[in-house]
Protein backbone atom coordinates (compact mmCIF):
# COMPACT_ATOMS: atom_id res chain seq x y z
CA UNK A 1 0.00 0.00 0.00
CA UNK A 2 2.74 2.36 -0.28
CA UNK A 3 2.81 4.64 -2.65
CA UNK A 4 5.59 5.53 -5.19
CA UNK A 5 9.14 7.73 -4.07
CA UNK A 6 9.09 10.66 -5.22
CA UNK A 7 10.85 11.14 -8.63
CA UNK A 8 13.47 13.26 -8.49
CA UNK A 9 13.62 16.85 -8.33
CA UNK A 10 10.18 16.24 -6.23
CA UNK A 11 9.11 17.61 -2.79
CA UNK A 12 9.92 14.85 -0.71
CA UNK A 13 7.80 15.55 2.84
CA UNK A 14 6.98 12.12 4.12
CA UNK A 15 3.70 11.26 4.29
CA UNK A 16 1.80 10.61 7.47
CA UNK A 17 1.19 7.03 8.89
CA UNK A 18 -2.37 6.40 9.19
CA UNK A 19 -3.85 3.29 10.68
CA UNK A 20 -7.51 2.41 9.56
CA UNK A 21 -9.16 0.36 12.27
CA UNK A 22 -12.67 -1.20 10.62
CA UNK A 23 -15.37 -2.06 13.00
CA UNK A 24 -18.38 -2.64 10.88
CA UNK A 25 -21.29 -0.30 10.22
CA UNK A 26 -23.56 0.51 6.41
CA UNK A 27 -20.05 1.88 5.03
CA UNK A 28 -19.15 -1.99 5.71
CA UNK A 29 -22.78 -2.60 4.34
CA UNK A 30 -23.75 -4.56 1.09
CA UNK A 31 -27.13 -4.47 -0.58
CA UNK A 32 -28.63 -6.82 -2.61
CA UNK A 33 -28.91 -4.42 -5.66
CA UNK A 34 -27.73 -0.95 -6.09
CA UNK A 35 -31.13 1.15 -5.58
CA UNK A 36 -31.17 -0.81 -2.09
CA UNK A 37 -30.16 2.60 0.14
CA UNK A 38 -31.89 1.63 3.32
CA UNK A 39 -32.47 -1.80 3.00
CA UNK A 40 -28.98 -3.41 3.49
CA UNK A 41 -27.15 -5.99 5.48
CA UNK A 42 -24.32 -3.79 7.75
CA UNK A 43 -21.38 -5.02 8.83
CA UNK A 44 -19.89 -7.02 5.87
CA UNK A 45 -17.05 -5.88 3.89
CA UNK A 46 -13.79 -6.01 5.94
CA UNK A 47 -11.96 -2.71 6.15
CA UNK A 48 -8.66 -3.46 3.70
CA UNK A 49 -11.29 -4.16 0.84
CA UNK A 50 -12.85 -0.13 2.45
CA UNK A 51 -9.58 1.13 2.25
CA UNK A 52 -8.62 -0.54 -1.52
CA UNK A 53 -11.94 1.47 -3.16
CA UNK A 54 -10.87 4.47 -2.16
CA UNK A 55 -7.06 4.44 -3.84
CA UNK A 56 -7.37 8.35 -3.74
CA UNK A 57 -6.10 8.27 0.11
CA UNK A 58 -2.97 7.01 -0.90
CA UNK A 59 -1.86 10.32 -2.11
CA UNK A 60 -2.47 11.64 1.34
CA UNK A 61 -1.45 9.54 3.75
CA UNK A 62 0.25 5.81 3.70
CA UNK A 63 -2.81 3.93 5.05
CA UNK A 64 -3.12 0.54 7.28
CA UNK A 65 -5.99 -1.35 7.90
CA UNK A 66 -6.89 -3.47 10.95
CA UNK A 67 -10.17 -4.93 11.67
CA UNK A 68 -11.74 -5.06 15.56
CA UNK A 69 -14.99 -5.89 15.57
CA UNK A 70 -17.39 -6.03 11.95
CA UNK A 71 -20.61 -4.92 13.96
CA UNK A 72 -23.21 -2.63 12.93
CA UNK A 73 -22.94 -0.26 16.05
CA UNK A 74 -25.99 -0.56 17.88
CA UNK A 75 -24.39 -3.38 19.17
CA UNK A 76 -21.64 -1.67 20.82
CA UNK A 77 -21.76 -1.84 24.60
CA UNK A 78 -18.96 -0.96 27.26
CA UNK A 79 -16.78 -3.52 26.69
CA UNK A 80 -16.38 -2.99 23.01
CA UNK A 81 -16.15 0.40 22.96
CA UNK A 82 -13.42 0.25 25.99
CA UNK A 83 -11.33 -2.51 23.62
CA UNK A 84 -11.66 0.00 20.51
CA UNK A 85 -10.56 3.09 22.80
CA UNK A 86 -7.44 1.12 24.15
CA UNK A 87 -6.76 -0.34 21.14
CA UNK A 88 -7.02 3.49 19.41
CA UNK A 89 -4.51 4.95 22.73
CA UNK A 90 -1.82 1.98 22.16
CA UNK A 91 -1.84 2.99 18.32
CA UNK A 92 -1.62 6.64 19.39
CA UNK A 93 1.73 5.94 21.36
CA UNK A 94 3.46 4.67 18.59
CA UNK A 95 5.76 7.04 17.05
CA UNK A 96 5.70 5.29 13.55
CA UNK A 97 1.43 6.25 13.58
CA UNK A 98 0.62 10.08 12.69
CA UNK A 99 -3.71 9.48 12.82
CA UNK A 100 -5.98 7.06 14.09
CA UNK A 101 -9.08 6.90 11.66
CA UNK A 102 -12.24 4.78 12.81
CA UNK A 103 -14.99 3.19 10.35
CA UNK A 104 -18.13 2.98 12.58
CA UNK A 105 -21.65 2.23 12.59
CA UNK A 106 -23.36 5.77 12.32
CA UNK A 107 -25.99 4.59 14.88
CA UNK A 108 -23.46 5.13 17.81
CA UNK A 109 -21.04 6.97 16.57
CA UNK A 110 -22.30 10.25 18.74
CA UNK A 111 -21.23 7.84 21.90
CA UNK A 112 -18.02 6.01 21.29
CA UNK A 113 -16.58 9.09 19.48
CA UNK A 114 -17.31 11.38 22.59
CA UNK A 115 -16.48 8.31 25.27
CA UNK A 116 -12.93 8.56 23.01
CA UNK A 117 -12.77 12.56 23.37
CA UNK A 118 -13.00 12.10 26.74
CA UNK A 119 -10.41 9.55 27.72
CA UNK A 120 -8.19 9.39 25.13
CA UNK A 121 -4.25 10.73 26.03
CA UNK A 122 -3.01 11.73 22.74
CA UNK A 123 -3.18 15.26 20.52
CA UNK A 124 -3.18 13.30 17.94
CA UNK A 125 -5.90 13.08 15.09
CA UNK A 126 -8.20 10.77 15.90
CA UNK A 127 -11.47 10.66 12.93
CA UNK A 128 -14.26 8.74 12.92
CA UNK A 129 -16.25 8.01 9.82
CA UNK A 130 -19.36 6.62 8.66
CA UNK A 131 -21.92 5.90 5.97
CA UNK A 132 -25.60 6.47 5.54
CA UNK A 133 -25.61 4.08 2.50
CA UNK A 134 -24.00 0.89 1.65
CA UNK A 135 -21.11 0.82 -0.36
CA UNK A 136 -23.23 -1.06 -2.92
CA UNK A 137 -25.37 1.53 -3.65
CA UNK A 138 -26.13 4.46 -6.20
CA UNK A 139 -24.36 7.04 -4.58
CA UNK A 140 -22.66 5.69 -1.73
CA UNK A 141 -21.32 8.22 1.01
CA UNK A 142 -18.56 6.15 2.15
CA UNK A 143 -15.81 6.55 -0.05
CA UNK A 144 -15.89 10.23 -0.13
CA UNK A 145 -16.21 10.41 3.57
CA UNK A 146 -13.65 7.86 4.19
CA UNK A 147 -11.38 10.14 1.96
CA UNK A 148 -12.07 13.42 3.23
CA UNK A 149 -11.64 12.04 6.38
CA UNK A 150 -7.94 10.62 5.71
CA UNK A 151 -7.62 14.54 4.49
CA UNK A 152 -8.40 15.51 7.95
CA UNK A 153 -6.52 13.15 9.76
CA UNK A 154 -3.54 13.36 7.95
CA UNK A 155 -3.82 17.26 8.17
CA UNK A 156 -1.52 19.01 10.85
CA UNK A 157 -4.82 21.48 11.48
CA UNK A 158 -6.71 18.38 12.80
CA UNK A 159 -4.01 18.26 15.46
CA UNK A 160 -4.76 19.11 19.23
CA UNK A 161 -8.64 19.18 18.51
CA UNK A 162 -10.05 16.42 20.04
CA UNK A 163 -11.67 13.44 18.26
CA UNK A 164 -13.14 13.97 15.15
CA UNK A 165 -16.50 13.10 13.01
CA UNK A 166 -16.26 13.82 9.20
CA UNK A 167 -18.98 13.09 7.64
CA UNK A 168 -20.65 14.68 4.52
CA UNK A 169 -18.05 17.34 3.96
CA UNK A 170 -18.38 18.72 7.36
CA UNK A 171 -15.83 18.02 10.34
CA UNK A 172 -17.97 17.76 13.81
CA UNK A 173 -16.51 17.48 17.25
CA UNK A 174 -17.30 14.62 19.17
CA UNK A 175 -18.71 16.42 21.74
CA UNK A 176 -21.63 17.77 20.58
CA UNK A 177 -22.38 15.67 17.62
CA UNK A 178 -25.49 14.14 16.61
CA UNK A 179 -27.67 11.79 14.58
CA UNK A 180 -30.49 13.54 13.61
CA UNK A 181 -32.02 11.75 10.71
CA UNK A 182 -32.44 8.04 10.07
CA UNK A 183 -32.25 7.86 6.81
CA UNK A 184 -30.21 11.16 5.17
CA UNK A 185 -26.74 11.51 4.56
CA UNK A 186 -26.62 14.84 5.88
CA UNK A 187 -28.45 13.25 9.32
CA UNK A 188 -24.79 14.75 11.79
CA UNK A 189 -25.90 18.22 13.34
CA UNK A 190 -23.66 20.10 16.12
CA UNK A 191 -25.91 22.32 17.74
CA UNK A 192 -23.24 24.91 18.12
CA UNK A 193 -22.17 24.23 14.15
CA UNK A 194 -19.26 22.10 12.59
CA UNK A 195 -16.06 22.51 13.53
CA UNK A 196 -15.00 23.16 9.75
CA UNK A 197 -15.26 21.54 6.19
CA UNK A 198 -13.56 19.79 3.89
CA UNK A 199 -13.61 21.37 0.41
CA UNK A 200 -11.70 20.08 -2.78
CA UNK A 201 -9.05 18.32 -0.66
CA UNK A 202 -8.41 20.30 1.90
CA UNK A 203 -9.80 20.93 5.63
CA UNK A 204 -10.87 24.23 6.73
CA UNK A 205 -11.88 24.71 10.74
CA UNK A 206 -13.94 28.04 11.63
CA UNK A 207 -14.57 27.04 15.18
CA UNK A 208 -12.51 25.58 17.94
CA UNK A 209 -13.59 23.35 20.81
CA UNK A 210 -13.94 24.92 23.81
CA UNK A 211 -14.86 21.95 26.02
CA UNK A 212 -11.69 20.25 27.97
CA UNK A 213 -10.90 16.95 25.66
CA UNK A 214 -8.08 14.38 25.22
CA UNK A 215 -4.64 15.51 26.92
CA UNK A 216 -6.95 18.18 28.80
CA UNK A 217 -9.36 15.40 30.78
CA UNK A 218 -9.05 13.76 33.98
CA UNK A 219 -9.94 10.21 32.60
CA UNK A 220 -7.26 7.99 30.76
CA UNK A 221 -8.97 5.69 28.73
CA UNK A 222 -5.53 3.39 29.54
CA UNK A 223 -6.81 3.23 33.45
CA UNK A 224 -10.40 2.47 32.53
CA UNK A 225 -11.17 -1.28 33.29
CA UNK A 226 -14.85 -1.08 33.34
CA UNK A 227 -17.58 1.70 33.14
CA UNK A 228 -20.49 1.67 35.82
CA UNK A 229 -23.40 1.03 35.16
CA UNK A 230 -26.00 4.38 34.09
CA UNK A 231 -28.73 3.62 32.64
CA UNK A 232 -31.13 6.46 30.49
CA UNK A 233 -35.61 6.15 31.27
CA UNK A 234 -37.08 8.02 28.02
CA UNK A 235 -40.28 9.95 29.47
CA UNK A 236 -43.47 10.01 27.35
CA UNK A 237 -46.83 10.16 28.06
CA UNK A 238 -48.68 8.02 30.10
CA UNK A 239 -45.78 6.51 31.93
CA UNK A 240 -46.00 3.34 33.95
CA UNK A 241 -44.24 4.65 37.59
CA UNK A 242 -43.47 1.61 38.27
CA UNK A 243 -40.48 1.10 35.33
CA UNK A 244 -37.89 3.80 37.71
CA UNK A 245 -38.13 1.39 40.90
CA UNK A 246 -37.68 -1.45 38.44
CA UNK A 247 -34.64 0.01 36.24
CA UNK A 248 -33.33 1.21 40.24
CA UNK A 249 -32.83 -2.35 40.97
CA UNK A 250 -31.11 -3.63 38.10
CA UNK A 251 -27.83 -2.74 39.68
CA UNK A 252 -27.22 0.47 38.34
CA UNK A 253 -24.87 3.33 39.72
CA UNK A 254 -27.43 6.15 37.78
CA UNK A 255 -30.33 7.03 36.19
CA UNK A 256 -30.37 9.53 33.86
CA UNK A 257 -34.19 10.50 33.60
CA UNK A 258 -34.84 11.67 29.77
CA UNK A 259 -37.55 14.32 30.77
CA UNK A 260 -39.71 15.80 28.48
CA UNK A 261 -39.30 19.59 27.71
CA UNK A 262 -36.23 21.58 30.64
CA UNK A 263 -36.50 17.60 32.08
CA UNK A 264 -39.72 17.95 33.66
CA UNK A 265 -40.97 15.12 35.79
CA UNK A 266 -44.63 14.03 35.64
CA UNK A 267 -46.28 14.71 39.17
CA UNK A 268 -46.88 11.17 39.36
CA UNK A 269 -43.31 10.39 38.97
CA UNK A 270 -41.83 12.29 41.05
CA UNK A 271 -42.23 9.93 44.13
CA UNK A 272 -40.98 7.64 42.30
CA UNK A 273 -37.77 9.25 40.90
CA UNK A 274 -37.43 10.24 44.82
CA UNK A 275 -37.04 6.91 45.68
CA UNK A 276 -34.56 6.08 43.03
CA UNK A 277 -32.18 8.56 44.81
CA UNK A 278 -33.31 6.97 48.60
CA UNK A 279 -32.32 3.95 46.61
CA UNK A 280 -28.54 5.40 46.43
CA UNK A 281 -28.77 5.97 42.68
CA UNK A 282 -27.26 9.35 41.59
CA UNK A 283 -30.36 10.92 39.34
CA UNK A 284 -29.11 13.02 36.39
CA UNK A 285 -32.41 15.24 34.86
CA UNK A 286 -31.49 15.29 30.80
CA UNK A 287 -33.72 16.56 28.27
CA UNK A 288 -35.41 14.32 25.84
CA UNK A 289 -35.76 17.44 23.48
CA UNK A 290 -31.97 16.50 22.19
CA UNK A 291 -31.13 19.97 22.86
CA UNK A 292 -30.89 23.21 25.56
CA UNK A 293 -29.58 23.20 28.82
CA UNK A 294 -31.44 22.34 31.55
CA UNK A 295 -31.95 24.83 34.36
CA UNK A 296 -31.18 23.46 38.27
CA UNK A 297 -33.89 23.81 40.35
CA UNK A 298 -35.69 25.36 37.46
CA UNK A 299 -39.39 23.33 37.25
CA UNK A 300 -38.02 20.89 39.62
CA UNK A 301 -37.08 20.90 43.12
CA UNK A 302 -33.53 19.46 42.65
CA UNK A 303 -31.67 20.91 45.65
CA UNK A 304 -34.84 18.94 47.97
CA UNK A 305 -34.46 15.81 46.12
CA UNK A 306 -30.73 15.46 45.36
CA UNK A 307 -31.12 15.02 41.81
CA UNK A 308 -28.57 16.64 39.70
CA UNK A 309 -29.07 17.93 35.95
CA UNK A 310 -26.90 17.12 32.64
CA UNK A 311 -26.74 20.91 31.59
CA UNK A 312 -26.74 20.72 27.95
CA UNK A 313 -25.90 17.45 27.31
CA UNK A 314 -27.94 14.45 25.48
CA UNK A 315 -29.21 11.71 27.77
CA UNK A 316 -26.69 9.22 25.64
CA UNK A 317 -23.89 11.74 26.54
CA UNK A 318 -24.89 12.21 30.04
CA UNK A 319 -25.17 8.39 30.20
CA UNK A 320 -21.08 8.18 28.99
CA UNK A 321 -19.98 11.40 30.97
CA UNK A 322 -21.95 10.29 34.16
CA UNK A 323 -20.44 6.92 34.07
CA UNK A 324 -17.02 8.73 33.92
CA UNK A 325 -17.33 10.67 36.26
CA UNK A 326 -18.57 7.60 38.62
CA UNK A 327 -14.86 6.39 38.31
CA UNK A 328 -13.74 9.70 40.08
CA UNK A 329 -16.37 10.57 42.59
CA UNK A 330 -19.75 9.42 44.23
CA UNK A 331 -20.77 12.54 45.16
CA UNK A 332 -23.77 14.43 43.02
CA UNK A 333 -22.52 18.07 42.75
CA UNK A 334 -18.96 17.21 41.92
CA UNK A 335 -20.69 14.61 38.96
CA UNK A 336 -22.92 18.00 38.39
CA UNK A 337 -19.74 19.74 37.59
CA UNK A 338 -18.25 17.57 35.43
CA UNK A 339 -21.34 17.71 33.49
CA UNK A 340 -21.25 21.22 33.36
CA UNK A 341 -17.31 21.33 32.41
CA UNK A 342 -17.10 19.28 29.38
N1 LIG B 1 -25.67 3.99 8.89
C1 LIG B 1 -25.27 3.07 9.75
O1 LIG B 1 -24.09 2.85 9.90
C2 LIG B 1 -26.35 2.35 10.53
C3 LIG B 1 -25.98 1.04 11.15
N2 LIG B 1 -27.11 0.49 11.83
C4 LIG B 1 -24.86 1.15 12.18
O2 LIG B 1 -24.86 2.03 13.00
O3 LIG B 1 -24.00 0.32 12.19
Amino acid sequence: QEAAAPAAGQATTAKPNIVIIGTGGTIAGAGASTVNTGDYDSAKVAVDKIIAAVPEMKQVANIRGEQIFQIGSESYNDERMLKLAKRISELAKQPDVDAVMVTHGTDTIEETSYLLNLTLKTDKPVVIIGAMRPGTALSADGPLNLYNAAVVAASKEAKGKGVLVVMNDEIHSARDVTKSNALKVETFRSLYGPLGVVVESKPYFYRLPARPHTMATEFDIDQITALPKVDVFYAHTSMDPKILGAIADLGGKALIYGGTGNASVADYMEDPLKEVRKKGLIVVRATRTGSGQVVRNGEEKDDENDWIVAADQTPQKARLLTSLALTKTQDPKAIEAILYKY
